[in-house]
């Protein structure tokens, strides 16, 4: 298997999570719980990452340190939703670069359609951290994966705040078996709806992050 899942189990995710989920919570606080718990997310997505030696001096004596193995990681939000996690990653990993990727699912037909992309074309060697709130059929994180390894990436790992059993089962099925990933979510979620929404999930992550764009 190529995929390794972490499913995050901590009270304040709990209730963070919880509190994204109502749907009476303002946008303002909406982002900011974003915000938090990618922060949280980010501390486990991260413990792979590759470190290597460096001297350093305290003011007793010298010794020596870790700091983060270059070339630097690269983050990469999934517009639209994804940039709503942007800064609670970049806050924890700020030497990192960010590219970014625009992807949106045809709602009739949950194609997914690449309508952006600013990336280096050479991710050989990098480190690479997918971010978008929602994992639901799975077909936007799909082609993601395929995308980032297309170029190189040495490592991907994926941090959503809600994922689908659904999702996670086309993964599983469909990423090309070559490929390592990690996906990490706040939360599994039951199932999806009739309308590829996930249950009982939060809605649309864009809309209550952005408001409502045709
Ligand atoms: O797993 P999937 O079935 O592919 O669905 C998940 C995708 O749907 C949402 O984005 P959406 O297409 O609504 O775009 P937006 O972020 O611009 O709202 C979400 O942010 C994911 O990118
Ligand atoms: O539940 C869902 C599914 C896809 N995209 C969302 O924003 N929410
Ligand atoms: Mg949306």
């Amino acid at each position: 298997m190529t995929m390794k899942l972490t499913v995050l189990d901590h009270p304040l995710v709990d209730h963070k999570l919880t509190v994204l989920r109502d749907k009476n919570t303002p946008s303002s606080l909406f982002r900011r719980l974003v915000s938090e718990l990618v922060t949280l997310e980010a501390y486990e997505a991260t413990r792979d990452l590759a470190v290597e030696d460096v001297p350093v001096e305290t003011p007793v004596a010298p010794t020596v340190g870790k700091r983060i193995a270059g070339p630097r990681p690269l983050i990469v939000p999934i517009l639209r939703a994804g940039l709503g996690m942007l800064d609670g990653m970049t806050s924890l990993l700020p030497t990192a670069e960010v590219g970014f990727l625009g992807m949106k699912r045809d709602e009739s037909t949950l194609d997914i359609i690449t309508y952006a992309n600013r990336l280096p074309d050479d991710l050989s060697g990098r480190q690479c951290f997918l971010l978008d709130p929602m994992l639901a059929t799975g077909g936007t994180l799909v082609a993601a994966i395929h995308y980032l390894h297309e170029r190189g990436a040495k490592t991907i790992t994926s941090l959503n705040i809600i994922a689908a059993p659904e999702g996670i089962k086309r993964l599983r099925e469909t990423v090309d078996p070559s490929i390592d990933f990690h996906v990490l979510t706040c939360a599994l979620d039951d199932h999806l709806n009739e309308q590829a929404y996930i249950v009982p999930g939060l809605g649309d992550a864009g809309d209550r992050l952005y408001g409502v764009v045709d």
